[in-house]
C-alpha cells in the first residue's frame, strides 16, 4: 500500500490517493468522518476549526461502499478558501495586491526559512501553506481508512493524550489502557473514542493562562494499537524493521521532536531485570507474556503485545508575541510573522498519530499477505495466526 497527499492550507481542497487497499474492504465515510471530526477537537486550537467542517468525498476506487483494488481518492474541502480566493488561486494571475501581502519574515520553528532558501521562494507563503498541518487531515482521512482494514484483521489502534504543558491527563481516564490488551473494548465505547477531546480544567487553565501572554504549549500523545500478530516487520535489515517505521511516521507528523516504545527513556534508569517480558507458554494460547515494557516489539517485529508508542511535540512555534526574526528581502531584524494559530494542538495531534500508526501497521501487514481482496487476505491471516500459535 502506498499513499500520497496533495493541497495547500488556503488552497481550494485537499486529496489522498491510496494505492493497494484489497478489494471487496467495506468502506464507511460515516467512520472517516468521525476521524475528522476528532482531529479538530481539542481546548486550545484556534479559530481556523470553526471555519472548517472536514467532510470526506470519496471520488474514486470504490463502488457501493466496496473498495474496488483501484486507487482511491478521497477529498476534503478547505471552507476557509472562500477567504483567500485570489491570494492562494492555482489559476489566476498575481495582482499587485497580492504580492504586497508576501510573506518576508520568516517564523522561528517552522519550514518558512529554509524552505524559502531551498525551494527559491520569495514569498515564504509558497512555503507555509504546504507545510502547515492542515496536511494532517488527509494523513487522518488515510488513516481511517485504515482502522477499517485493520478492524477486519482484529487490530484496533487509539491515540489519546497524555499530558499538555507538563500536566498529566486524568489519572482514571489513563488508567483504563493500563495493562491494556482488547482495544475494541474501549474503542466501542462512543464516550472515550472522543477520550480527551477537551482537555482536563488543569489543562485548560494553562492553556488560557498561556494564550494570554501570547504563548503555546506542547505536550505528549501516546497510541496503543491491539490485535497485532507476532512476527509482523524483520530483524534482518535495518529498513525492514516495524518499530523503525513507526518511528518515522510519528517523526513525520508536523512538530513531533521524539518518540518512545514501551518503557522508553524509563530504560536509561531501570535495570534489565525491569525491562523485558519474560516468556510464558500454554497448549491453549502458545506463547505469551505477562508484562509489555517493550511496547510490543522485539528485533524490529511485533511480538504479539500491544503497540505501545509515546511521542512528545513541541510546543506551537507561531507566536502572537513573535520571537526575533530578520526580513529577507531588506535583511533587517523584525518581529517573526503571525499567521492566526493555535496556542496547543496536542489533542487534534493525538489522533494524527493514531492515524500514522494504523497507516503503518496497516502497510506492515499488507506487505506480508495477497492483499488482492479481502477475504484472501482475511484467510491467509488466520492460517499465519493457527500456524504461530503452533509452533
Ligand atoms: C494538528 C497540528 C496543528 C498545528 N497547528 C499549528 C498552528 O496553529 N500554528 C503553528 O505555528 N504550528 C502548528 N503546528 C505545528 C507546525 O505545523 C510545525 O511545527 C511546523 O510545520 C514545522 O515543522 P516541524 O515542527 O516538524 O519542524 C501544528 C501541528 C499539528 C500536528
Ligand atoms: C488548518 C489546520 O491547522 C493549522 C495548522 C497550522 C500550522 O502552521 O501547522 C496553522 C494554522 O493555520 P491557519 O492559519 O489557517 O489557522 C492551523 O489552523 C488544521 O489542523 O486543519
Amino acid at each position: 500500500m502506498r499513499y500520497v497527499t496533495a493541497g495547500e492550507s488556503h488552497g481550494p481542497e485537499l486529496t489522498a490517493i491510496i494505492e493497494g487497499i484489497p478489494a471487496g474492504l467495506h468502506i464507511s465515510a460515516d467512520k472517516i468522518n468521525d476521524d475528522l471530526h476528532r482531529r479538530q477537537q481539542g481546548y486550545g486550537r484556534g479559530n481556523r476549526m470553526k471555519i472548517e467542517t472536514d467532510q470526506v468525498k470519496i471520488l474514486n476506487g470504490v463502488r457501493h461502499q466496496k473498495a474496488l483494488g483501484s486507487p482511491i481518492t478521497l477529498n476534503v474541502t478547505n471552507d476557509d478558501h472562500a477567504h483567500w480566493g485570489e491570494i492562494m488561486s492555482p489559476t489566476a494571475e498575481e495582482t499587485p495586491d497580492n504580492s504586497v501581502r508576501k510573506v518576508t519574515r520568516p517564523r522561528p520553528g517552522h519550514a518558512d526559512l529554509v524552505g524559502g532558501m531551498k525551494y527559491q521562494h520569495t514569498d515564504l507563503r509558497n512555503v507555509l501553506e504546504r507545510s502547515s498541518a492542515r496536511e494532517t487531515t488527509m494523513r487522518v482521512a488515510v488513516g481511517s481508512l485504515c482502522k477499517q482494514l485493520l478492524s477486519e484483521l482484529g487490530v484496533e489502534v487509539l491515540g489519546f493524550v497524555r499530558e499538555i504543558g507538563g500536566i498529566e491527563a486524568d489519572a482514571d481516564k489513563l488508567s483504563q489502557f493500563e495493562g491494556l490488551t482488547d482495544l475494541k473494548k474501549v474503542t466501542d465505547e462512543s464516550e472515550t473514542r472522543t477520550f480527551d477531546a477537551d482537555a482536563d480544567e488543569k489543562m485548560k487553565a494553562l492553556i488560557d493562562e498561556t494564550k494570554r501572554a501570547g504563548d503555546t504549549l506542547g505536550g505528549v500523545v501516546e497510541v496503543i494499537a491491539t490485535g497485532m500478530p507476532a512476527g509482523i516487520g524483520s530483524y534482518v535489515g535495518a529498513d525492514t524493521k516495524l518499530d523503525a517505521k513507526v518511528a518515522a511516521s510519528i517523526v513525520g507528523i508536523n512538530a513531533f521532536k521524539g518518540v518512545e516504545f514501551g518503557d522508553g527513556f524509563q530504560f536509561a534508569k531501570n535495570p534489565g531485570s525491569q525491562g523485558m517480558d519474560e516468556i510464558f507458554y500454554s497448549e491453549e494460547t502458545g506463547f505469551y507474556r505477562k508484562s509489555n515494557h517493550l511496547g510490543g516489539f522485539e528485533g524490529g517485529m511485533t511480538n504479539g503485545q500491544p503497540v505501545v508508542v509515546k511521542a512528545v511535540m513541541k510546543p506551537i512555534p507561531t507566536l502572537y508575541k513573535p520571537l526575533m526574526s530578520v526580513d529577507v528581502n531588506t535583511k533587517e531584524a523584525y518581529k517573526a510573522n503571525v499567521e492566526r494559530s493555535d496556542t496547543t494542538a496536542v489533542t487534534a495531534a493525538a489522533v494524527v498519530a493514531e492515524a500514522m500508526v494504523a497507516i503503518t501497521l496497516a502497510e506492515a501487514l499488507l506487505d506480508k499477505f495477497d492483499t488482492d481482496a479481502i477475504d484472501r487476505l482475511k484467510a491467509q491471516l488466520a492460517a499465519y495466526k493457527e500456524e504461530i500459535k503452533k509452533y
